[in-house]
């Protein structure tokens, strides 16, 4: 079987005046849908990977594969179907909420989906805002219905940049169910940058954790948490690095 997901040698640097690394070397393989949380101190390049995954960015140097096959084999739009990706700050195409939930179908020549559709924007609290203009919507509201955008497309990666950040507790908690819920039905995968590191504990079942501009720790959750590999994640975590005694309160 071939890998999801597979990541080899991924290099950025920025465009700057001295070319400087954001990250390289960057190497990961999924091979079987999971949730991962990518984790990682401001700054790190999460956002940029995750573009580059999207195929929005491009990396200086590696190769990004989807079922084996090379990025740059890929057609862009059928790329974009089968990776969703909702941005950290949702971007609205004009019209209404439905128009822009039924653009994507057409972008993509699919049929539109309206009772999924339906299902995913009440389990959002979204029912009453079809009519609304997408435009004049919360940062929130705008948000959620990217997911369910991204998710009409049953992608089998969806990668999400910190879609609960400006949520409140209610709708955050939908967000999580609805996650935990297509996961179960749909088995897809989903890389989610969060800096909730509660929610990437009960979420994700795997852990990318970027710095020292790289991804200097992948494992299991469980693992991650209870015993992560390097000082960075350590303290990251807030676990006192190797060799230090824990603060005594
Ligand atoms: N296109 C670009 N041009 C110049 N600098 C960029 C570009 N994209 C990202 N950067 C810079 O790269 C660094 C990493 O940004 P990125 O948003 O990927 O990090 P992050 O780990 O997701 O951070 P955060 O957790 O704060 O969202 C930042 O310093 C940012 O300013």
């Amino acid at each position: 079987m071939k890998p999801i997901l597979s990541i080899e040698n991924l290099h950025k640097t920025l465009p700057d005046e001295g070319n400087s690394r954001l990250f390289s070397g960057i190497t990961a393989q999924i091979d079987a849908p999971e949730i991962i949380a990518l984790l990682g101190a401001s700054g790190q390049g999460k956002s940029t990977l995750l573009r580059i995954l999207a195929a929005l960015d491009i990396a200086d140097k590696g190769d990004i594969r989807l079922h084996g096959i090379p990025l740059s084999e890929w057609k862009p739009t059928d790329w974009r179907q089968k990776v969703g990706y909702v941005a950290q700050h949702a971007v609205m195409l004009s019209g209404s909420v439905e128009d822009n939930l039924r653009t994507v179908s057409m972008l993509h020549r699919t049929a539109f989906d309206r009772p999924l559709a339906e299902r995913l924007m009440s389990s959002l609290g979204l029912e009453g805002a079809w009519g609304k203009r997408a435009g004049e919507m919360s940062g929130g509201e705008k948000q959620r219905v990217s997911l369910v955008r991204s998710l009409l497309m049953r992608p089998d990666v969806l990668l999400l940049d910190e879609v609960t950040a400006s949520l409140d507790a209610h709708s955050k908690h939908a967000v999580e169910s609805l996650l935990a819920e297509w996961r179960r039905q749909e088995g897809a995968t989903a890389i989610m940058i969060t800096h909730d590191l509660a929610q990437a504990a009960q979420m994700s079942d795997r852990i990318w954790f970027m710095s020292e501009g790289t991804l200097l720790e992948d494992d299991k959750t469980d693992s991650f948490f209870r015993q992560p590999k390097t000082d960075a994640g350590r303290r990251f975590i807030q676990l006192p690095a190797t060799g230090e005694q824990p603060c005594q309160l």
